[in-house]
């Protein structure tokens, strides 16, 4: 048991949480290659508007996987159908099937906090909470229940080396993350996630609103994160698709074209439409 739930013990939540985790455990061993999600003929609909066609996916367990693809070709709304935040939007319908350690997403099995605790996501742009940085990082956990001073000052330190910033933030962690450059608040976002455990991380353009050498620091830290976790990366970045993942999708106006290894998706693309997209004949 993690240290959130060991916290939350006796709390409706937290029994809930360890109830899920227990289904969770009997579905990893029946997990076979070890995938994350298994996305089965996922439509997706804005009101009228279809925006994600028939997806089938495997996503692996402990990789990178890049998802790609021209401006408004789905790749978001993928992304956020896999922790269920797209349904913030009232207006979305779906339609498929999306299992994440082998039990459906859709239905009863997780709750959608759980699903979500388990399934962080780190955003475009940094944001973090006009708060310390200690308060950022602790945020989760307290919603979770941990309140011991100890405990929380573990965690806090944990997620920042996680997130590889510990050393540059470990004498300013009550500053206020708003004072931070963008790469640091962005590493304090990271940490932010990983402070709740999660098993997947998904990143919607992580480093699109950062300079090149933050960039680079976040790319060195995927590297390193995808040694406990699975990250799915959504980037319109090829160069940096083809440098930090294992697997890279393609999308196009929401279908999935392509899917493969990050090596033979650049060098051998199979499809002419993943050819032209990376050669940069559109797009
Ligand atoms: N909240 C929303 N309401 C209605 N339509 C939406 C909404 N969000 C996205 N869409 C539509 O869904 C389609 C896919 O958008 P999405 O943001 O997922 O694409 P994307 O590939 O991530 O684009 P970008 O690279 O520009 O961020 C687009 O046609 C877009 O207009």
């Amino acid at each position: 048991m993690n240290k959130v739930m060991e916290e939350n013990k006796g709390t409706n939540v937290g029994e809930m949480a360890t109830i899920k985790k227990e289904n969770i455990q009997a579905g990893e061993k029946q997990t076979e290659g070890n995938y994350v999600f298994d996305v089965q003929d996922l439509n997706l609909w804005y009101g009228q508007d279809q925006a994600l066609y028939e997806v089938n996916m495997q996503v692996p367990e402990k990789q990178v996987t890049a998802i790609i693809g021209p401006s408004g070709c789905g790749k978001s709304t993928f992304l956020k159908t896999l922790n269920r935040m797209v349904e913030m939007v009232p207006i979305v319908k779906t339609s498929g099937d999306i299992k994440y350690r082998n039990q459906p997403i859709f239905g009863n099995k997780y709750a959608k906090e759980y699903l979500r605790t388990k399934v962080g996501m780190v955003f475009q742009k940094p944001n973090p909470f006009p708060k310390s940085v200690y308060d950022n990082v602790a945020y989760g956990p307290r919603i979770h229940g941990i309140k011991k001073k100890e405990t929380l000052d573990q965690i806090v330190e944990e997620s920042l080396k996680g997130a590889a910033i510990w050393d540059e933030l470990k004498d300013r962690l009550h500053e206020n993350a708003y004072g931070l450059s963008g790469g640091q608040q962005q590493r304090v976002c990271i940490a932010r996630a990983l402070a709740v455990e999660p098993d997947v991380i998904l990143m919607d353009e992580p480093t699109s609103a950062l300079d090149p050498i933050s960039t680079a620091k976040v790319e060195e830290l995927v590297q390193e994160l995808k040694k406990k976790y699975s990250i799915i990366i959504v980037t319109h970045n090829m160069q940096q698709a083809a440098r930090i993942s294992d697997k890279t999708a393609f999308f196009l106006n929401g279908e999935l074209i392509e899917f493969a290894k990050t090596d033979d998706l650049f060098q051998n693309p199979q499809d002419k439409r993943t050819e032209d997209y990376i050669t940069g004949r559109f797009g």
